[in-house]
């Protein structure tokens, strides 16, 4: 059986670390970072992570302010909603839970998110600055640089060894392959046009699942020892679950937990991860405008 990566522990103790340094930053400017929650809609998924991102911060000591509009909502009027957070001093994030609704231009919106505050890093001038490696960067993504972070942390070799990424979205997969390449990986980027996807997939000392598809990940497709981060959070029918589903990851756990070296389960892995990561930026970002950093 591989060793599990446990991002559930691993979030706890960095929340604990932000706990501590957002109780220093009050002490020494008698002020607390902010948050900016913008949920549009009610999709249940959404609500869900609003919901545990805005408790995490709670314990944290971090503000957060949220706000919540119809799923008829606007572009204008949501671009509205940014502005106010842009220009308010007490937010020092805001994250526009993603998706949008169709008809609204999700590139608009994160685009009009103040670079200082976009702390999911999803607007165009933080991921350029990401891409070129910048020496000003800003905000990591948080799924990406959670990651990065349970493979530091679990003491994982990265230079020099041969990373594949399933999927090139711009939240995970395009991101995630840029910190390998920075931290001196060869990275392997797949996706839905990939010919022979087990074969390449089994080339990877560290494999990133990063599709979406429960379960996608068979055996044979792991390079026996390899290190593996499934980022997939997919809920599937369970019927012997009171909720009627439960969660499973891209990587069909049962079939590859004893080929791998390590592995994150779903849940318990990327996810908590993300959340820790998200108050890591809006700390970050906190303490650069109390001129702390
Ligand atoms: N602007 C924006 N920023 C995001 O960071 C963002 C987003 N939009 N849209 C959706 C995705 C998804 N995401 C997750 C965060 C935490 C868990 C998480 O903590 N999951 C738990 C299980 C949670 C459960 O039980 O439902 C776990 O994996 O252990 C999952 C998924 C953030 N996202």
């Amino acid at each position: 059986m591989a060793k599990l990566i446990d991002g559930k522990a691993i979030a706890a103790t960095i929340r604990e670390e932000i706990r501590v340094e957002v109780r220093k930053i009050e002490a020494s400017v008698g002020k607390v970072p902010g948050l900016a929650t913008v949920l549009v809609g009610n999709r249940t998924d959404s609500t869900t992570y609003v919901r545990m991102k805005r408790k995490a911060c709670e314990e944290v000591g971090i503000e957060s302010f949220h706000v919540e509009l119809p799923e008829s909502v606007s572009e204008e009027e949501l671009l509205n909603c940014v502005e106010r957070f842009n220009a308010d001093p007490a937010v020092h994030g805001i994250l526009v839970q993603l998706p949008l609704p169709k008809h609204i231009d999700e590139e608009r919106i994160l685009s009009a998110i103040s670079v200082e505050k976009d702390v999911d890093g999803f607007h165009p001038l933080n991921i350029g600055r990401l891409a070129m490696k910048s020496r000003t960067p800003r905000f990591v993504p948080c799924t990406p640089r959670g990651c990065i972070e349970l493979l530091v942390r679990s003491n994982v070799n990265i230079e020099g060894k041969c990373a594949v990424v399933l999927g090139r979205s711009n939240i995970v997969g395009l991101p995630v392959s840029l910190l390998l390449l920075h931290r001196n990986a060869t990275v392997i980027i797949c996706h839905s046009k990939t010919q022979e996807l087990p074969s390449v997939c089994r080339q990877g000392d560290i494999l990133i699942a990063a599709v979406g598809r429960a379960n996608m990940v068979k055996r044979d497709w792991i390079k026996p020892g390899a290190v593996v981060i499934d980022v997939g959070i997919n809920s599937i029918p369970d019927a012997s679950k009171k909720s009627g589903y439960r969660l499973v990851g891209d990587v069909d756990f049962d079939d590859c937990k004893d080929v791998c070296g390590m592995i994150t389960p779903v849940p318990g892995g990327t996810g908590p991860m993300t959340i820790a990561m998200l108050l890591r930026n809006c700390c970050d970002s906190a303490k650069e405008a109390f001129g702390l950093s």
